[in-house]
């Protein structure tokens, strides 16, 4: 038998079987037909061995919204359908810059958990009555499986499909970085293109960071177990230009998590941030650099407006009392504030937040602020060696050896360049970007480096000297002294 002929025979039944159904429509008494349809549909149910759940897209009795299910779940199926279905839809993705693919309606995508075969299918209802409230097209996906597998899939798979889809959304956003203005929040799209690999660093010490952040954005359930509230702190500190405020914009790409940068400073009092740190999200990184200007040991806040106040104080005596006043009023946002917050009513809501500290000075701060469970990592970001020498030379010049790279590891061992300023002599020099006229220049940064160190040492050294000998002297006179009192 032919195709076609196939097809002929196909036909005459769909023919025979809707004369049947119109024959048996129209001669069986309705409640006979109901009947019937009643026992064939439980029998097919006893035979038929598989489950469905739909899921539709507009949620509420006025279906005003989308459901966050339908959201989830095609987002989860995007990948799926771009690889299995034949017919896709295209949209431009949230963050305005991808095309977020999904299948087009009555399409069928298969997947499978820890196992097991499952289908989804897209379809869609049409109204023949469409109005406001109740819009011509509703759309909905159909989940089919197995009935042996029920609990499975309602308990965990389901679950594992929000959960993915939600994630997946997150990772496709556009991040952002919020500021504060006193106790406002504003933002704008982040697009910083820091990430770990282009971070100067020991290799070692790297992949140590990036795991233990991976691994907390993933430790909901260890947290939960253990009762801790799921957050941590990271202490980030070295000299200017090591990278503390690029490594932070690298966790932020990392995670996929928006950036929230406290100014402490801009705080009028600690209502005012405990309001602002409550609006945080989860999925956030809070962000307080140079901490040891903001808050200083007493508790009390030193922000760069009443080191200037001071000084007009001194200029003009009568003025004191109203700036005082004014000191005094600015200075409500303490240490203890700050350690309330991030110990106790943090805890209480929400979770999945960092939060970084930065200083040039770690010994200045408050033994309070970086104990363990508050500050739980502390990252030093020192001055450019070697191995974070050749990752900046890969990123900017796009070479892994040079013939200068024996000088440079020597003078590197030797001076104390932060990569900001190593970058800089890395910097493309000639229009035919030779790395050589980049690495001759470092040479002799360092080497500038290397004498100016040499050259602090040698007056220390002389100072130190200067005031041992003094200190001789006077020890040598205080015998007179002695003589002279027992006189
Ligand atoms: N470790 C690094 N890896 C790659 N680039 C770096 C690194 N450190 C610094 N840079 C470069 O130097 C610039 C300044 O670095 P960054 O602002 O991160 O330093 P910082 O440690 O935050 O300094 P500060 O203490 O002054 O805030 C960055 O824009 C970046 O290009
Ligand atoms: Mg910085």
């Amino acid at each position: 038998m032919t195709t076609k002929d196939m097809f002929a025979n196909l036909g005459s039944i769909i023919a025979s079987l809707m004369f049947a159904w119109a024959m048996f429509q129209q001669y069986f008494p309705y409640q006979l037909r109901k009947n019937i349809e009643k026992y064939s549909g439980r029998v097919l149910r006893f035979v038929y061995p598989y489950i469905q759940i739909r899921f539709n897209e507009l949620s509420g009795e006025r279906f005003f919204s989308r459901s966050e299910a339908y959201i989830a779940i095609q987002t989860y199926l995007s990948t799926r359908s771009s690889t299995q279905a034949k017919k896709l839809k295209a949209d431009i993705a949230k963050n305005g810059q991808t095309l977020a693919l999904s299948m087009d309606d009555h399409e069928e995508v298969e997947d499978e958990f820890k196992g097991i075969k499952l289908w989804w299918a897209s379809g869609k209802d049409i109204s023949k009555s469409p109005s406001y409230f109740n819009p011509e097209e509703k759309r909905y996906y159909r989940l089919t499986f197995h009935k042996q597998h029920r609990d499975l899939i309602l308990g965990s798979y389901l679950n594992h499909v929000l959960k993915e889809g939600k994630a997946i959304e997150v990772r496709n956003r556009q991040r952002k970085l919020y500021t504060n203005s006193a106790s406002k929040w504003s933002h704008v799209v982040l697009k910083h293109p820091a990430k770990f690999q282009t971070l100067a660093m020991e290799p070692e010490k790297k992949k140590e960071i990036m795991d233990d952040l991976i691994a907390f954005s993933k430790a909901e359930e260890f947290y939960e177990r253990v009762g801790r509230a799921w957050k941590r702190g990271y202490l980030l500190y070295g000299p200017p230009g090591t990278g503390k405020s690029t490594m932070i914009a690298a966790m932020a790409n990392l995670l996929g998590y928006d950036l929230y940068d406290l100014e402490l400073t801009s705080v009028k009092n600690n209502t005012d941030l405990r309001k602002l740190l409550m609006e945080v999200p989860n999925k956030s990184i809070i962000v307080i650099e140079d901490i040891d200007c903001s808050i200083d040991l007493t508790g009390q806040r030193k922000g760069k407006k009443n080191e200037k106040d001071e000084a007009e104080e001194q200029k003009d005596p009568k003025q004191k009392p109203e700036k005082e006043e004014k000191a005094t009023e600015a200075s409500q946002v303490t240490l203890s504030g700050l350690l309330n917050f991030i110990d106790g009513l943090w805890s209480a809501c929400g979770g999945e937040r960092l939060i970084v500290f930065t200083t040039n000075y770690v010994e200045k701060l408050d033994p309070a602020l970086i104990r363990s469970g508050r500050m739980d990592k502390h990252i030093e970001l020192s001055y450019c060696r070697f191995e974070a020498f050749k990752v900046l030379a890969r990123n900017y010049l796009q070479i892994e050896s040079h013939h200068l790279f024996d000088r440079i590891r020597e003078l590197l061992e030797e001076a104390n360049l932060s990569p900001a300023d190593v970058a800089e002599h890395l910097m493309p020099k000639t229009a035919s970007g030779d790395p050589t006229f980049s690495l001759e220049s470092l040479i002799k940064g360092l080497e500038k480096a290397k004498e100016e160190a040499r050259l602090k040492a040698e007056e220390e050294a002389r100072l130190k000297a200067e005031e041992e000998a003094k200190k001789i002297e006077q020890a040598a006179k205080e015998p007179e002294k002695v003589v002279t009192a027992e006189e």
